[in-house]
Formats: structure tokens, sequence, C-alpha cells
């Protein structure tokens, strides 16, 4: 079947491509272990299996009788070995190799188990078994594991645990993401997580906003973990809306995008504003710079460090790819013969540099009949919702995003990601190509770059060779004579119109500029 149609807006989608779809569409209600069998070699998801009580078995019946596999020091650093965890600090809590062993953990609650039973995870992924311990014994916590190794229920799973048991009024969790579409999704697990238990969540956005200001002063009780970005959270704190005095857990998922220039400054205001003494601090992300864990430690109180794998890695379930296309003109044609060769499997997320790079490579693939949509900061929210649900809903096939969406979004069964414009750093990178290849899933990202490129291409290459894969010398050579600070490159338009037309044109603009300005000056003289 040609893919240019199967791309095609509208199409209708049949034959050996629904299954791609199936998959997209497809929410985790089945045990990944099962569908994914062929895949447990893969670490970030395999444990030996040793396991003699399984959720299944109505889990509040069998807490007392679990035997836990992890009981000791030994068999703590031989489950660390094999799933290539370190972790340093004092008086290190032992991980958990089943979600049953949180029976031992301070304040297990059955519907938690239930819900992760009903979700299809009975293991817990290597990041998950070391911070839910870890935040369980209210430790601070510094977290770096893989994109799409679970990091979300490592802090959503402890934290509903911990907080149901709390009887305390007012907020007793804050999570807080640099986006409110990851926002929403966290909020989204924290409810899965925590049905059946009677716990008021909520994100903060405009509508929560509006509710408690026209709530009476109990409203603010109520909310017992609250989902934000910072600057709708200060907005909130600063109107006396909500009041982090109570706040017993703050947890900065992206944390160095957090921590990192733009943010820094509304992330210290939030951290101020939680004044209780015993709150527990935790930070998590893919990727985590020496000076981000350096302003984390300031902050916290011996921590736990856990990292998984390589601090700052590319998950190993992408295979990544390089592509060279000479100019932006090249990158244009490239893109059109990928998605109309047949040689790629949508879904497919297509990251660019700008705004505007985004709108005119939209409006250039619509052109082309591609079932294409774009998302980007200046849509409005619901837009922004629209598109995002679009695509989940496998409605749009390929989207083109700006950075807006290269951290923490969870999309299911993402085959592909093509870096249109190279990203800025190697951080921008593996957040990027983490959309794909998540939970264990195998997925594709190629990166296409231009002359232009070279000189920035070296963190990812890099990041590509941590991942083992093969670059040319002659590659890596240019790389090493050049001076590699990275800016953000000024590059042609996307557009088809040749240059030669754009050329005449200009020139067209110009003499009419030109003589525009010799009759205002004569008749300025008259
Ligand atoms: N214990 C588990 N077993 C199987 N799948 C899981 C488990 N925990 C989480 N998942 C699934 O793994 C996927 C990725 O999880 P999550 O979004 O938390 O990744 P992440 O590590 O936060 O990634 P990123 O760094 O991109 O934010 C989700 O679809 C989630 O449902």
């Amino acid at each position: 079947m040609d893919m240019f149609k199967v791309l095609a807006r509208g199409a209708k989608i049949r034959g050996k491509h629904q299954n791609d779809l199936e998959l997209f569409r497809q929410t985790p209600k089945t045990s990944f272990r099962k569908e994914h069998d062929l895949e447990r070699k893969l670490h970030f998801f395999s444990k030996p299996a040793k396991r003699t009580v399984q959720v299944s078995k109505a889990p509040e019946d069998d807490l007392d009788n679990v035997e836990l596999v992890i009981n000791s020091e030994e068999d703590a650093a031989s489950h660390r070995a094999s799933h290539r965890i370190k972790v340093t600090g004092t008086d290190l809590p032992l991980p958990i190799a089943s979600f049953t062993d949180l029976v031992r953990l301070a304040n297990p609650q059955p519907p938690v188990l239930r819900n992760l039973e009903r979700l299809g995870f009975s293991d817990p992924t290597p990041i998950q078994s070391e911070a839910i311990p870890a935040l369980s014994n209210h430790r601070d916590l510094i977290a770096c594991a893989p994109t799409g190794s679970g990091k979300t229920l490592a802090f959503v799973i402890p934290i509903i645990n911990s907080i149901a048991a709390m009887k305390n009024k007012g907020v007793k969790a804050v999570i807080v993401s640099p986006t409110r579409e990851l926002a929403t999704q966290i909020y989204e697990v924290a409810v899965q997580t925590s049905r059946g238990l009677d716990l008021s969540i909520g994100v903060v956005n405009k509508s929560l906003l509006a509710k408690l200001r026209n709530n009476n002063a109990g409203a603010k009780q109520h909310m017992d973990l609250v989902i934000s970005t910072p600057l709708r959270l200060i907005e909130a704190l600063k109107t006396q809306l909500l009041d982090l005095s109570t706040t017993q857990f703050l947890v900065l998922d992206e944390a160095d995008r957090l921590l990192g220039d733009g943010f820094v400054e509304q992330t210290d205001e939030i951290v101020a504003s939680c004044t209780n003494n015993s709150l527990v601090k935790a930070i998590f992300s893919a990727t985590m710079p020496a000076n981000v864990e350096d302003l984390a430690n300031s902050i916290m109180h011996s921590a736990v460090r856990v990292i998984v794998g390589y601090k700052e890695a590319a998950s190993d379930t992408i295979e990544q790819s390089l592509q060279f296309c000479g100019n932006e003109h090249g990158k244009l044609h490239a893109i059109r013969q990928m998605l109309t060769g047949g040689e790629v499997v949508p879904p497919i997320l297509v990251f660019v540099q700008s705004i505007a790079r985004a709108k005119a490579l939209f409006h250039e693939l619509l052109y082309d009949k591609v079932n294409v949509d774009v998302i980007h900061s200046e849509l409005t929210q619901n837009q922004r919702d629209r598109v995002v649900n679009n695509f989940k809903q496998g409605d749009i096939w390929v989207l083109i995003c700006t950075d807006v969406l290269a951290r923490g979004i969870d999309f299911h069964g993402v085959n592909l990601v093509i870096n249109y414009d190279v990203p800025q750093n190697g951080q921008a990178y593996v957040h990027r190509i983490g959309r794909t290849g998540r939970a264990g899933r195998k997925g594709k990202a190629v990166t296409l770059y231009t002359k232009q490129d070279v000189a920035t291409l070296r963190p990812i290459l890099n990041i590509m060779k941590q991942s083992g894969c093969e670059i040319s010398d002659w590659l890596l050579e240019s790389t090493r004579q050049r001076k590699n600070k990275r800016n953000i490159i000024e590059r042609d338009q996307i557009s088809t119109v040749p240059r030669v037309f754009k050329k005449q044109r200009k020139r067209k603009q110009e003499i009419i500029e030109g003589s525009k300005r010799r009759a205002q000056k004569s008749s300025a003289k008259e």
C-alpha cells in the first residue's frame, strides 16, 4: 500500500497498518510483560522472575503473607547490578522487586495495588524499585532514569500511599512540571493510581483557580495533591488561593528544566513557599547536569541519589540515525520522501526549532496532503489539548511540534521521531527522541542535518556513540575542528519557492521601497 495514501488526511487505515494503529490507541490495559515477552531482555523493564505472590490474587488478602524478594543488602546489590542502578547516600532503604513489596513500606494502600494491577503493572521498573522506598521513608531524592522508564509512577505511588494516610488538612503534596500537557498527564496517572481512595487531586489551571476563588475558605483544604506548572502555582500562591505551609512532598519533574534558565526563579519561589520542616523534596529527570544536582543538594538533606543506566543517555530501545541533507531545501525534500515513500510507519513526531518553522513546515506538508497537524505555544490551551487528543486517538498521523512536547509526554506507540531541526543541545536531543521507544517498546529517531549544522552536532554524536551507534570518522573529525558553542542557527525559511524566485521577489520589493522613499523625499522638499 502506498504510504502516501496512508498518510493522506482522512484516509481509512486497513491491512498491515491496522496493528500499528491499535498499538497507538492502546492504553496499557493488559500486562506489559505479556505483550512484550520478546523484549524482556531489555533491562529497564525486565527483572529476574522470583516472585511467590501475585497481586492478581486479591491484594488485600495477600498482604500479610508476602514473601519479600529483597531482604538483605546482598539481594539489593545484586538487584542493582542487574538493572544498572547506582544508588548513593547514607542509610539507604532496600529496593522493592515487586509491587506487593509495597507492604513493607509505611502506609501501603490496598486500592493502589489493585489499581496497578488494573493498569497491568506487576513489577516496578528499576527507578520505581528505588524511588518508591526512598520517598515512602521520607527521604529527599535525586532521581535520573531514561525517558519512558516509568518515573511518573516512581513518585506518584509513594505520594498517594503516604498522603492517603495523612489526617491533616491542607495541600499535602505538590508536583511541578514545566508544561501544562505534562501536568495533565501526571494528573491522569495520579487519578488512575488513587481510584478507590478519598483524595482530592487537581491540576492548577484557570478553571481550578476560578473554583477556588468562588468557593468558601474551606475549599483549599480539600486539595490533597496539586499538580502545576510553575507560573500557575505562583499565581495561586500570590492570590492566596493555595497555601503550601502544610505540604509534605514537593516533586520537581523534569527538574533540570525547572532548575535551569527561565524557570529557576519561579521554582525557587515555590520551594520557599513550602515551609513545613518535614518537607520531602524530590527531583526527577532523564538528564541531570552536575550544576542541577548541586543546586538540588543545596536545598536537600542527606538525599538518596539514584541513577539508572548512564546520566544523560538515550533510552537503549531507540534506534538512532543521522541524515545529511546538504541544505534546508534538502531537508524538506528528505521529509517529503520519508513521509510519502512508504518506508516509515506512523505515528510520527517531527521537532522543529521555532514556532514560525513549525507553521511553515505544517503548510508545506498539508500541501502534500499528509495527515499532519502542528502544536506550539501560540495555540490556545484548548487548541493544544485538541491536537494532543487527536494525535493520541490516531486521528493525526504526523505531528509537528516545537520543544513544548519534547519532555515527559507519553504518547503510546510513536514509531518515529524526526528531528527536522537539530536540537539545541544533548539534553534536548535525549528528551525529544525519548518520545519513542517508551516502556520497553522499540522506536526510531532520525536527525536531519545540513552543512551549517555540522558545527553543532558534537553533543548529539557523543550521545549516539554512547548508545553504540557507528559514526563516520569524517563527521567526528569535522565536528572536532569546529568551535561548538551551541547557538540557535539562522536557517533559510522552509519553503518550496525556489531561491531564484525569492531573489526576484526581494529585488522587486527593494525597488518598490526605493521609489517610495524617493517619492517621500521629493514631496518633503516641495
Ligand atoms: N511498572 C511498570 N510496568 C510497565 N509499564 C510501566 C510501569 N510503570 C510505568 N509504565 C509505563 O511506562 C510508560 C512511560 O512512563 P513515564 O511516562 O512515567 O516515563 P518517564 O520515565 O517519566 O519518561 P520521560 O523521561 O519521558 O518523562 C508509561 O506508558 C507507563 O504507563
